[in-house]
Formats: structure tokens, sequence, C-alpha cells
């Protein structure tokens, strides 16, 4: 079997007395829609942070496709091939959808952007992805809170990201935009990315993940396969009413 895109092993994280994460097992396999689930202060954010390059892990080893990396920093893990989308979406309001996708990152022609090229391209990256934003001249600030987290989400797609962590993607949004960017995480799963959602929302999580990972405490409580359990069972290893199970992994 091949390496999984993504994998975390034994991952330790402390801020002074605290310890954020322990020991930390995590992968993500191409094709698949991994939640990350868990109580306040379980550590999700800080897997996230680990796997974007936000955080240097104390310890353990994060590997992309079976290669160990070291990431100093979010550029880093973009190199990488690992995007994320976090909740602020880091768009600029007053640029348009086609400048906030190649942002950092501008197709050039001589000393110019290429701007014609550039629209064209996110014109391509939505399409491909049937995100519905009718012009890519449009500025951010004029788009729905639902338009924005896909376009956030198309940009991770974008830069080559075939790792790509959402951070509660659908906190903010409503039950029609909730299901429409269900069904655009179902697409990248479905364009081979290994997609890594932190979401609260656990009828989301049932309707969209592949396999859950419960975190808490700041380890792993236990890793199922969505279609195998329950949400009982989820909700027991979030609370501890059901014992973790560290070392099995689905
Ligand atoms: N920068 C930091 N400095 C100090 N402690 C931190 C920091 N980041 C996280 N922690 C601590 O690490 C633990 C795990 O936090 P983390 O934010 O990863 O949990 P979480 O599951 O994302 O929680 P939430 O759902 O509330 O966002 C908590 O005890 C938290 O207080």
């Amino acid at each position: 079997m091949d390496a999984p895109a993504l994998q975390l092993k034994g991952i330790t994280k402390t801020f002074g007395q605290v310890t954020a994460l322990s020991e930390v097992d995590l992968e993500a396999h191409r094709g698949e829609v991994l939640a990350v689930v868990g109580d306040n202060g379980a550590g999700k954010s800080s897997v996230i942070r680990t796997i974007s390059g936000i955080h240097r892990p104390d310890s353990g080893e994060v590997r992309v496709d079976g290669v160990p990396y070291d990431f100093h920093s979010p550029a880093d893990a973009r190199r990488a091939g690992v995007a994320a989308v976090f909740q602020d979406l880091a768009l600029v309001e007053v640029l348009d959808v086609a400048t906030n996708m190649f942002l950092g990152d501008f197709p050039r022609r001589g000393p110019f952007v290429d701007r014609r090229g550039m629209e064209r391209e996110a014109r391509r990256v939505l399409d491909d992805l049937a995100v519905t934003v009718a012009d890519v001249r449009t500025e951010i600030g004029m788009l729905s809170g639902g338009q924005r987290q896909m376009v956030a989400i198309a940009r991770a797609m974008r830069s080559g990201g075939h790792v790509v962590l959402l951070d509660e993607p659908t906190a903010a949004l409503g039950v029609r935009e909730t299901a429409q960017a269900a069904d655009l995480v179902r697409r990248l799963r479905d364009r081979g990315a290994a997609v890594i959602i932190v979401s609260h929302d656990l009828e989301l999580v049932a309707q969209l993940s592949d396999r859950v990972q419960v975190m808490r405490l700041g380890r792993v409580a236990g890793v199922r396969r969505t279609a195998d359990t329950s949400r009982d069972e989820v909700v027991g290893l979030i609370t501890g009413s059901l014992a973790a199970d560290r070392g099995r992994v689905a």
C-alpha cells in the first residue's frame, strides 16, 4: 500500500506547563476525508497547526507521502503540498476572486502580472470544482460566506495542495451553504486529495467523513471508520465515558 499522504507519528507539543498534544499519531490517505473531532481543548487546533507548519512539535515526526519533513513555517508546508484553510479564510475583501486565488504567487509575463492568464486559470479551477462564482473579477467582499469559503478551498487546491486541512469549514454557514461546502469537500476527495476536517458538527462528520479520529485531552482516544461507528460511540470517546483505545487504528 502507498504511504499515507500525511502521517503524524508520536507528536508531542507543550506550551510551558500545558501538554497540548501527547504522542499523537494520525494518518490521512489520498481520496479520503478524515474528520478530527474532540471537545474544547482536546488538541484539534494543535494538530492542524502542527500539520500546517504553524507549530513545530517538541518531538515526533510529520511525513508527507512517506517523506519526513520539519516544517518551520506554513510556507514550508505549502511547498510540501499541504494547504490549510482556517476560519478567517485569509481572503482580502477588497481584491477580486482571481487575485485572491493567486495571492503571493501571481503568474507573470515578463515584468507584468499575467492578468488574463490568472483569470483564465482561476475560472478553470472554480469550474473544475463546480464552485458557483459568476465572475472571477468580483470582489471577495461582495460574496456570501459560503462562496468565500469555497473560494478559499479552491485556492488551497490551486496552489497544489494534495493534503487539504479545513478548520471548522461550515461553522459560519447556513444550511444550504453547508451542503454546498460538503459537496465541494467530496469533490476534493474524489480528485485524489487527502482532506482533513476539524468540526464540532457530528452530523456533518457522519455524512462527510470516511474515518473519524477522536482527540481527548491531547491524546488520540480512538480512530473509527465512519461507516462502522455510531454517534453514541463517537460521543463516548469524546467525553471519555468510553475508554480510549490508543493503538487500535481503523
Ligand atoms: N499557544 C498556546 N499557548 C498555551 N496553551 C495552548 C496554546 N495553544 C493551545 N494550548 C492549550 O493546548 C490544549 C489544546 O488546545 P487546542 O486549541 O489544540 O484544542 P482544540 O481541540 O482545538 O480546542 P477548541 O475546540 O476549543 O478550539 C489546551 O489545553 C490549550 O489551552
